[in-house]
């Protein structure tokens, strides 16, 4: 029988240990490659079935309307294709969400909370869906929406779509969030954005990643150096965290993270970050909570 709530259901940060911007599609949209990398640091997510087809958010959400939300949307989605398959909707739910992740972060809250509400729901609603296709439903709503989804560390290309697991690394981060919200598309329609980064193959990531022998390792975000000139508190973040290892924007900004071997190291970094700063620290994950989750009855419900 499935269930019919499921409650501290985990959307987790990603990090993208670089980005390269290798080109444009015909439509605008930027070719990209990167690495994506799962973090312990995550909104949370509580789903009850109603008794009427209603899909409602149940909290508030700062400067997010509820009709625009990503959870809602892709909520929708899902129960519109639910409908196709089997000729009724399925029934509403109530979605209640704790945010974590701060917006405008390159952290890809918004997506993340949408993949885990479309495996929530696919879950609830026993809808059978493939990872395939919720990733088909999820990547009009957000590019980084398949990678939540894909679930494990990821070289991506495309607009973020095109996923291949790679090994993840075993360490801890050290994230800043500089206290502004990058808005994505003010990022990618500056002028003096790099678009044309070499192509590399996953092959050549492996190879320059191993041989690199440190943690971030490979490459460089390409978004960065526009984000750090029209966002100064992004630059200083940087400068700052640069004193202790590589420290690099993560997707379209404003956070900056570094790596650090073990716990300890990262704690003791976070010790020295500047009051005007919120910071933490953060474990890699090797695969989705919520995939583990879901794989295993006695967790869920
Ligand atoms: C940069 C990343 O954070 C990497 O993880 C993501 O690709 C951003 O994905 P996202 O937040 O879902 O971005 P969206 O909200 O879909 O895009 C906002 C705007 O940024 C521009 N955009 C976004 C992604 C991309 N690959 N090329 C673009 O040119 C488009 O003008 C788009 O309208
Ligand atoms: N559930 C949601 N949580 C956060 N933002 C949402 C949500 N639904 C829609 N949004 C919209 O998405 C925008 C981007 O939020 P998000 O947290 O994904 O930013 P981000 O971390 O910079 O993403 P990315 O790394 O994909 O660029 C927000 O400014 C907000 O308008």
């Amino acid at each position: 029988m499935a269930p019919t709530s499921l409650h501290n259901c985990p959307a987790p940060a990603k990090l993208n240990l670089f980005l390269h911007v290798v080109g444009r599609r015909p439509d605008g949209y930027h070719l990209l490659q990167s690495v994506f990398q799962l973090i312990d640091r995550s909104d949370t997510l509580h789903f009850d079935l109603r008794s009427d087809e209603r899909i409602v958010r149940t909290t508030d959400v700062p400067g997010v309307p509820e009709e625009q939300d990503l959870i809602v949307r892709a909520l929708r989605a899902l129960q519109a294709e639910y409908q196709r398959r089997h000729g009724r909707l399925p029934p509403g739910i109530d979605v209640a969400v704790e945010k974590c992740l701060p917006m405008g972060g390159g952290l890809g809250g918004g997506s993340s909370d949408a993949a885990t509400a479309l495996m929530a729901a696919n879950h609830l609603w026993q809808a059978g869906l493939t990872d395939a296709e919720l990733i088909a439903l999820g990547l009009p709503l957000g590019a980084d929406i398949p990678f939540f989804l894909f679930g494990a560390t990821a070289f991506a290309e495309g607009v973020g779509e095109a996923l291949q697991a790679v090994p993840g690394p075993d360490c801890w981060y050290v994230v800043i969030e500089p206290g502004v919200s990058v808005p994505t598309v003010a990022i990618f329609t500056a002028t003096d954005l790099t678009r044309n980064t070499k192509a590399i193959t996953i092959s050549d990531f492996s190879r320059r990643h191993v041989e690199s022998n440190d943690l971030i390792g490979f490459g460089e975000n390409d978004l960065q150096d526009v984000a750090a000139r029209l966002f100064p508190p992004v630059a200083e973040a940087i400068e700052w965290l640069g004193g202790y290892g590589a420290a690099r924007m993560t997707g379209s900004g404003s956070c900056v993270f570094c790596a650090f071997s073990t716990e300890h190291e990262a704690e003791q970094v976070l010790k020295h970050v500047p009051a005007r700063w919120r910071a933490w620290k953060a474990k890699a994950l090797q695969r989705h909570p919520m995939k583990i989750a879901l794989a295993n009855p006695f967790v869920v419900e």
